[in-house]
């Protein structure tokens, strides 16, 4: 397979801060419908790769290549929208507005090009988003407020919202972080569902939660990679279970 392949092919990747590699010659490559996701302990490097694929870090030397165009150079917002939504930890919704609202607003302005087709554009609106509320299990709260959706249903409703753009990569950094146990196992549901048709980088410490979700990890050291591979010969590697999973 040649790198052109690939959904998201990253080669070399390098970062320094003050002569500091967070990210140091990193060859990371993702398929089609593919989930993967990164482990490692504290201060590895995780979110400076998500940080650097969406461009809010430049690279210092490398490239990132999104379905073959070189996302280095590029603005934040363009990588947006060449087809890469990326969600941080802390949920970014609107609490004042309802779960309907907020997938409203996230409909990408300017997808139909026709002013004057304000109706058609409504109708595909309200359809989009009761799907993408079913995608996220919030169906039966489309007209609550946002404020007093559950923690869980926060981050839900945050995906929804990345999803409302339809990117083909969606980027989570450590999306079951604070959830129940009931709300985790949903999420790998939703997650597996939703990866049907894109590709997902994501970042987690929750083992239980990688073990469901995953079809690939690697898992990050100092800006390196230790180890890549399926969830069952990482758990398996001794380098890995040294460095991270041991404590
Ligand atoms: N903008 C920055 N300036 C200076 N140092 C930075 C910057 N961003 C990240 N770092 C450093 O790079 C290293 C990697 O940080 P990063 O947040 O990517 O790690 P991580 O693997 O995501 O850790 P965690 O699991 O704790 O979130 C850390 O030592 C961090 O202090």
């Amino acid at each position: 397979m040649s790198n052109t392949d690939f959904v998201l092919a990253i080669e070399d990747l390098t970062v320094s801060f003050d002569g500091f590699k967070a990210v140091d010659g990193l060859n990371m490559y993702i398929d089609h419908n593919e989930l993967h996701v990164v482990i490692g302990p504290n201060g590895a490097g995780k979110t400076t790769v998500l940080d650097l694929i969406c461009g809010k870090t430049k690279s210092s030397s490398g490239s990132i290549k999104f379905k073959n165009r070189e996302l280095t150079k590029m603005p934040e917002h363009q990588i947006v929208r060449a087809g890469v939504g990326r969600k941080f930890q802390t949920p970014s919704i609107y609490e004042n507005l309802t779960v309907y609202q907020n997938l409203e607003v996230s409909y990408p302005a300017g997808r139909s090009v026709w002013g004057s087709l304000t109706f058609k554009r409504t109708d595909e609106v309200i359809e989009r988003v009761n799907k993408i509320a079913a995608e996220v299990l919030l169906t039966d709260l489309l007209q609550t407020e946002a404020a007093l959706l559950s923690h869980g249903q926060k981050q839900w409703l945050e995906i929804g919202m990345l999803l409302m753009q339809d990117p083909e990569l969606l980027m989570l950094d450590e999306p079951v972080a604070g959830m129940s146990a009931k709300e985790r196992d949903q999420t790998a549901d939703l997650l597996k569902r939703i990866c049907q048709n894109r590709s997902m980088l994501v970042i987690e410490h929750d083992m239980e939660f990688v073990k469901q979700i995953a079809h690939k990890v690697t898992v990050l050291h100092q800006g390196k990679i230790l180890a890549a591979g399926t969830m069952d010969k990482i758990q398996a590697n001794e380098k890995v279970i040294e460095v991270y999973l041991g404590h």
